[in-house]
C-alpha cells in the first residue's frame, strides 16, 4: 500500500495547489519557479490519481482546462453591464480638451485630476465570470451587449485563472481583459500553418479572435493566447477599492495578469508625456498595441461622469497612427 493509495486526496490536494501556483508565477508573474519538465511530471502524476479516482476530480482542477468541443455552435451570451466602446483622442489638444471635459464635470481643476494610463492591447476583448471565486462563463465582447459564450475555449488559457487565488474571494467577480497574441507565437503560428497548406493569419488581433472562436478547445489549447485583464466590470460584495489602480492590485491578487505598463497620472501634460513614452516603446514591447487607455482613476468620479451613448464620460483611448502593414499575396508584398 503506496502513500498515495492512503490518501490520494492530500496528495491529488497538494498536486493542484503546486501546479495552480506554478501556473500563477509563469503565466501572471512571469516568475516560473517549476521548469516545464517538472510541470509536466506533476501534471502527469495528477492526471493518473484522478484517473485512478475519478469521483476526485474538480472542475476547477488544472486537468480540467481542456474539455469537450459544444455539440455545435456557440451560445449567446447577454453582458449583464454592456462593454462599451472608447471615444479615441489623437493628439495632445486632444487629451487636454478630454481632461477638461472631465475636470468641467467635476468642478475642478483638470491638472487635479488623477489618470491611470495603460497600453491598448490590440487583440480580442473578452468577459470573465467569477461566482465564489470559480469561473462559470467566459464571453467575448461581441457587438457590446451580446457575446459569445466561448467558456470551454477560455479555460483552456493559463493565463485565466480557474479558481480565484486569494483567500477570501467575492462571491461575484466580472473580469474584463484582452486576449492578444505576441508576435513571436504569431509568426510560429503562421509558420506551421504554411507548412501545413492550413490558414495564414493576417495579423495577431485576427490570429487571437481565431482562435478563441474555435469550436474545438483543444485547437485553441494549442495557440499561444495570454489574457490581459483591465477591468473589474461587476464585483460584489464591493471590497471598497476606490480607484482603478486599486482594483487592479487586487485583480493581481486574485490571480490575473494586469498591466506592468499601468501609471497613475495627474494631469494632462503628463498623460500625454506617457503616451509620448510609450509610442517610443511600441515597436519593443513584443505584442501590438493600438494606443493607449486614459482613465479617470477614482470610481467614484467614473460612476459620477457615467457613459454618453456607447462610451464612458471618464475614458478615451489615445490611438497611434497605424503601422504599416505588410500582407505579401503569392510572394508579392504589398503595402496596405
Ligand atoms: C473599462 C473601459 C470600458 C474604459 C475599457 N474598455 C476597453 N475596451 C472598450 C472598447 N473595445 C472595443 N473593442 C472592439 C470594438 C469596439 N470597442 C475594446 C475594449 C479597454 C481596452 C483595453 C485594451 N485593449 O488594452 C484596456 N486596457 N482598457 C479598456 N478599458
Amino acid at each position: 500500500m503506496t502513500k498515495s493509495d492512503a490518501q490520494p486526496l492530500e496528495e491529488i490536494t497538494q498536486l493542484r495547489a503546486t501546479l495552480d501556483e506554478a501556473n500563477y508565477r509563469y503565466y501572471v508573474l512571469d516568475d516560473p519557479t517549476l521548469t516545464d519538465a517538472d510541470y509536466d511530471r506533476q501534471f502527469q502524476r495528477l492526471q493518473e490519481l484522478e484517473t485512478e479516482h475519478p469521483e476526485l476530480i474538480t472542475p476547477d482542477s488544472p486537468t480540467q482546462r481542456v474539455g469537450a468541443a459544444p455539440a455545435e455552435g456557440f451560445p449567446s451570451v447577454a453582458h449583464a453591464i454592456p462593454m462599451l466602446s472608447l471615444d479615441n483622442a489623437f493628439s495632445r489638444e486632444d487629451i487636454h480638451a478630454f481632461a477638461e471635459r472631465v475636470a468641467e464635470r467635476l468642478e475642478c481643476t483638470a491638472d487635479d485630476v488623477e489618470f491611470t494610463c495603460e497600453p491598448k492591447l490590440d487583440g480580442a476583448a473578452v468577459s470573465l465570470v467569477y461566482e465564489q471565486g470559480v469561473l462559470v462563463s467566459g464571453a467575448t465582447r461581441g457587438d457590446g451587449r451580446t457575446g459569445e459564450g466561448i467558456t470551454s475555449n477560455l479555460r483552456t488559457l493559463r493565463s485565466v485563472p480557474l479558481k480565484l487565488r486569494d483567500s477570501n474571494v467575492p462571491a461575484l467577480l466580472e473580469v474584463r481583459g484582452e486576449v492578444i497574441m505576441r508576435h513571436a507565437g504569431f509568426e510560429a503560428l503562421n509558420e506551421r500553418a504554411r507548412e501545413a497548406g492550413s490558414k495564414v493569419f493576417a495579423n495577431p488581433r485576427n490570429a487571437a479572435a481565431g482562435s478563441l472562436r474555435q469550436l474545438d478547445p483543444r485547437i485553441t489549447a494549442k495557440r499561444p493566447l495570454e489574457f490581459h485583464a483591465y477591468q473589474a466590470a461587476r464585483l460584489e460584495p464591493d471590497l471598497g477599492d476606490t480607484s482603478h489602480s486599486e482594483l487592479m492590485a487586487r485583480l493581481a491578487t486574485l490571480g490575473f495578469r494586469a498591466s506592468s505598463e499601468l501609471k497613475v497620472i495627474k494631469g494632462p501634460q503628463a498623460v500625454a508625456d506617457y503616451c509620448e513614452q510609450l509610442g517610443e516603446k511600441r515597436d519593443g514591447l513584443g505584442f501590438d498595441i493600438d494606443g493607449v487607455v486614459i482613465k479617470v482613476n477614482d470610481l467614484r468620479h467614473q460612476r459620477e461622469l457615467g457613459f454618453v451613448a456607447r462610451a464612458p464620460r471618464w475614458a478615451v483611448a489615445f490611438k497611434f497612427p497605424a503601422q504599416e502593414e505588410v500582407t505579401t499575396l503569392n510572394d508579392v508584398e504589398f503595402q496596405v
